[in-house]
């Protein structure tokens, strides 16, 4: 998707890394490469952690530690081969990382964080206390690696390996974040529990961020162990932890690039202050931390995604997504038949406490139907429409689905039966393009994973997502966006871009939330054209609405709540003429 303009200075720092080994530098430059290269791996992690899933974790060097112990042991106790550990260390990280993000993800705000660091200090002082690990002394003798007589002995022997997994790694997580998988940990930032509504298993995609970044921690590590061949717990330890999410955070939090820039910033920055500092102010402490700190603090006041997008902007790139014309189609449901009963809401009651906010509510939406519901406010709408989509569970009564109870049912699985809904306050992701938030709404109808994502396997699927998403924006009219970021969008557009997304989902039946509130006139009229339009193709719609005049000339059916009641229940004209909706709702102006 990048242009020349990106590409060319790309290949020129592929070039420079390939030969600098070759060049008369100095040796030390060499290590640092090779130390910027294990971290960056750690990086990256990071960056699909924290910067893209919004998942902050201070632990990550813990997961180098399980990576470098695994292989030490085995190829120092056992008389493992090295390259025969890898995929052990590996499965340790993975294997780690399963139980301790079960735990860690279910935490939210600053819990989450805090969480990381106790278990990154646990499992820091756990190194030391192990005599299998070798305590405190750690392990020496740990073998090189060799392919053949080989032996990757020199800094700049290794330097190819570790920049080969660096760039590796760096390509597979950009494949991931270009799938249905990533566009999933990129909607976590979305928070709560909107992207569930849209069809994504929010804590199954936290999971897996969170096992990833572990599993690029512990290859970290398995490199060092070879690297070094002698580890012991100090580069393990939460100050490490730090260090790499400080280059995370500098780099460019949400940029896989990013993180090998923010690696070696901070890694280059830490050199150079750990000999300038002690002539500058006469002492060899630490003092390094200190400057990091107040540099973070700065770069965050001034960039708040990091500096890499500060280095983008002078390689600018227009990229467009390409759809191909040879895409398979998605599988479709197949359309209820006009009139056939829908969404049955049966004396649905939700009680908060003493408050009765759904009062023994009864309506029914039938196929090919545009039913309101309106009240005054806190009549109880948006409850009813939170129960239907099981955002909130029942008091009492039941909510029916084309014959079957929703109760129970997780929105999630309420989408994937064909529920689809948009938000009062729309919940796009900004960043992302319109097309891929659209494509987010056809999450549930893909399958490709995690390592198919990687290795780019599932192209076939990939395109005929986007081909899908793209049909939903030329149904609503909005084609001509697909590649602006979807923060660009007004609030009119940004409400139809909600529509195409649950359009997306191949529903059965659509369910807006106020889709017309804060709109103006003009935008308001093409929003009811457009559901006209969506009816007539056999489209069915539940709105909650505010808006009198809108809802009037656009439903078929209207359900009047107040105070939890269902006031009301019928045609539009009759509905307005109802002496009990006039006094309670319309006042004088019906
Ligand atoms: N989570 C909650 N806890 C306690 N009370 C609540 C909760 N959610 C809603 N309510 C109360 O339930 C009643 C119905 O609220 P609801 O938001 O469903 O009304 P509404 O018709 O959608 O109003 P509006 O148009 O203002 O959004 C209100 O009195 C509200 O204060």
């Amino acid at each position: 998707m990048s242009s020349s303009r990106r590409f060319i200075p790309a290949l020129v720092v592929l070039v420079l890394l390939a030969v600098l080994p070759q060049l008369p530098v100095p040796p030390f430059w060499i290590t640092l490469l090779n130390n910027i290269g294990i971290a960056s791996l750690v990086a990256i992690g990071l960056v699909l952690l924290t910067g893209v899933g919004g998942l902050t974790s201070f632990g990550q060097a813990a997961f180098c530690g399980f990576g470098a112990y695994t292989t030490a042991v085995l190829t120092t106790a056992y008389g493992f081969s090295p390259w025969m550990t890898l995929p052990l260390s590996l499965a340790v990280g993975a294997l780690i990382a399963l139980p301790l993000g079960l735990i860690t993800v279910r935490l939210s705000g600053h819990f989450l964080p805090l969480g990381t660091l106790a278990w990154g200090i646990a499992l820091y002082y756990l190194f030391g206390q192990i005599d299998l690990l070798g305590r405190h002394d750690g392990i020496a003798g740990i073998p090189p690696l060799s392919i053949g007589d080989y032996r990757f002995m020199s800094g700049s022997s290794i330097y190819y390996v570790i920049w080969t997994f660096v760039i590796l790694t760096a390509l597979a997580a950009q494949n991931l974040l270009d799938s249905r998988v990533g566009r999933a940990i990129r909607a976590l930032r979305g928070g709560g529990q909107a992207p569930e509504a849209f069809g994504v298993n929010v804590a199954r995609a936290k999971l897996t961020v969170f096992v990833l970044a572990g599993v690029t921690a512990a290859l970290a590590g398995w490199l060092y162990a070879h690297m070094q061949r002698a580890i012991n717990p100090t580069p393990f330890s939460i100050s490490m932890g730090i260090e790499y999410l400080l280059m995370a955070v500098i780099g460019g939090a949400g940029y896989v690039w990013g993180a090998i820039f923010g690696a070696s910033l901070v890694l280059v920055l830490k050199e150079l202050l750990q000999r300038l500092l002690p002539d500058l102010i006469g002492t060899t402490a630490n003092f390094e931390m200190i400057v990091f700190g107040a540099l973070l603090v700065v770069i965050l006041q001034f960039a708040r995604d990091g500096l890499w997008p500060v280095v983008l902007r002078f390689f600018p790139s227009k990229s467009s997504h390409r759809i191909r014309g040879d895409a398979p189609a998605l599988g479709k449901r197949e359309a209820p038949s006009p009139g056939t009963p829908l969404i049955r809401v049966e004396k649905a009651r939700k009680t908060f406490g003493g408050l009765v906010a759904v009062n023994d509510v009864s309506f029914e939406v039938k196929a090919g139907q545009i039913v309101g519901l309106i009240g005054p406010n806190g009549a109880g709408k948006s409850t009813t429409f939170d129960l239907i989509t099981g955002m909130n569970s029942l008091s009492g009564g039941q909510i029916l689905f084309e014959g079957k109870p929703l109760t129970g049912r997780s929105p999630r699985d309420i989408a994937r039966q064909g529920v689809a809904r948009t938000f009062q306050h729309p919940k796009i992701l900004p960043g992302m393009s319109v097309l891929e938030n659209v494509a987010l709404g056809a999450h549930q109808r893909g399958t490709g994973g995690v390592l198919q994502s990687i290795l780019r396997l599932e192209r076939t699927e990939e395109a005929a997502l986007m081909a899908e998403a793209m049909r939903q924006l030329e149904r609503v009219g909005l084609a001509e966006f697909k590649d602006r970021p979807a923060g660009d969008l007004a609030l009119g557009q940004v409400r139809i871009l909600e529509i195409a997304r649950a359009l997306a989902l191949d529903p059965v039946v659509l369910l807006l939330d106020e889709p017309a509130a804060g709109l103006r006139y003009g935008e308001k009229q093409e929003l009811a054209a457009l559901l006209k339009k969506l009816r007539g193709e056999g489209m069915s719609i539940l709105l909650v609405e505010h808006d009198m005049s809108f809802v009037m000339g656009l439903v078929d059916h209207l359900v009047v709540l107040d105070f939890g009641t269902r006031i009301a229940d019928g045609k539009p004209q009759e509905v307005r003429e109802n002496p009990a909706v006039i006094a309670a709702y319309l006042g004088g102006t019906a």
